[in-house]
């Protein structure tokens, strides 16, 4: 599965304790994620992370890209709701295309233990049989 991983800044601390939880089924997985929070999740475990752009450097767009494409299977995108973002756009873009694919998407650590652990389970199996590009 191909598996996105998005942090704003005072969520950072949040994903890299995620990855850290969960490196032994996140390793099974092809990982992407923007430019700093993929710096961080490689710093603290040993994940292989292709990183795009930095968020407010096109990093949501990029990635939106993929999703547009239906090629992502699972985002995981720790968003903070108290801080304004300077690309607020390419956030909702992301979050939108998401809702068009049908491409599961967890905005917070509550979500993301469940889709962890549905991927787990082999609960998303039933994106092998989507259409990709
Ligand atoms: O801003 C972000 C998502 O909107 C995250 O980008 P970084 O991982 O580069 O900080």
């Amino acid at each position: 599965m191909n598996i996105a991983l998005i942090a704003h800044d005072n969520k950072k601390d949040m994903m890299v304790n995620f990855a850290i939880a969960y490196e032994n089924i996140l390793k099974e997985h092809n990982l992407s994620a923007t430019g700093t929070t993929g710096r961080r999740i490689m710093e603290a475990t040993s994940l292989q992370v292709k990183r795009f752009q930095s968020g407010p450097l096109g990093g949501d767009q990029q990635i939106g890209a993929e999703i547009a494409t239906n090629s992502m299977d699972v985002v995981i995108f720790l968003r903070d709701p108290l801080t304004p973002q300077p690309h607020e756009p390419d956030i909702q873009a992301l979050i939108r295309l998401c809702d068009v694919n049908m491409i599961p998407v967890a905005t917070n650590i509550a979500t993301a233990e469940i889709l962890i652990r549905a991927l787990e389970r082999g609960d998303l199996a039933w994106r092998k049989y989507v259409n990709k590009k």
